[in-house]
């Protein structure tokens, strides 16, 4: 199977995520920034992986299109998706179901909270002051490795 791992990231954490899921997976695959998606042929692929960042509550729009746009050719391919996140998995399935479609979602073969990541220094000023004092005294998100490595054996189980 020939895989192809579409993320959307801004501060570095999806991406890195992205390249920790490729490495564990045991198929050839491509890690893309959606950004330079319109310069993939989705037809030389067999699955595909979403991986977004949520601020807000949200998924970035970018991806949200690229979902709808592409829905017809992304369902014929064996669909992954996953988010990268600061909140506990409690929020998890309610931020794919208010991102994207029940179609969308019922396509994907396997769905993934990977954990997340404050990374301060990638943060314009203005939002990193506004994280540093929302996160005052808390535990710091973390990336969930085990999750990656679960999500990659899952993607790949036959069925
Ligand atoms: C301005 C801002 C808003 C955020 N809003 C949310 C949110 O509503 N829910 C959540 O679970 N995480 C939220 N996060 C945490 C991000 O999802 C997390 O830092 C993620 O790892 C970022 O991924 P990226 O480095 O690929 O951009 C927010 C982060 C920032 C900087």
């Amino acid at each position: 199977m020939k895989v192809l791992i579409l993320y959307s990231s801004k501060t570095g954490t999806t991406e890195k995520c992205a390249r920790i899921l490729s490495e564990c997976l045991g198929s050839e695959s491509s890690v893309v920034n959606l950004a330079n998606a319109g310069r993939v042929d989705l037809s030389k692929f067999d699955g595909v992986i979403l991986g977004s960042y949520i601020r807000v509550s949200k998924a970035p729009r970018k991806v949200r299109n690229f979902v709808e746009k592409n829905l017809e050719l992304l369902k014929k391919k064996r669909l992954g998706v996953f988010l990268c996140m600061g909140e506990t998995p409690d929020r998890f399935e309610e931020f794919l179901s208010n991102n994207f479609s029940k179609d969308f979602l019922d396509s994907c073969y396997v769905k993934g909270y990977f954990g997340g990541e404050f990374n301060f220094k990638k943060m314009g000023f203005l939002t990193r002051k506004v994280v540093q004092k929302i996160s005052e005294g808390r535990e710091l998100p973390f990336v969930r490795e085990e999750n990656i490595e679960k999500f990659a054996k899952d993607f790949e189980m036959e069925g």
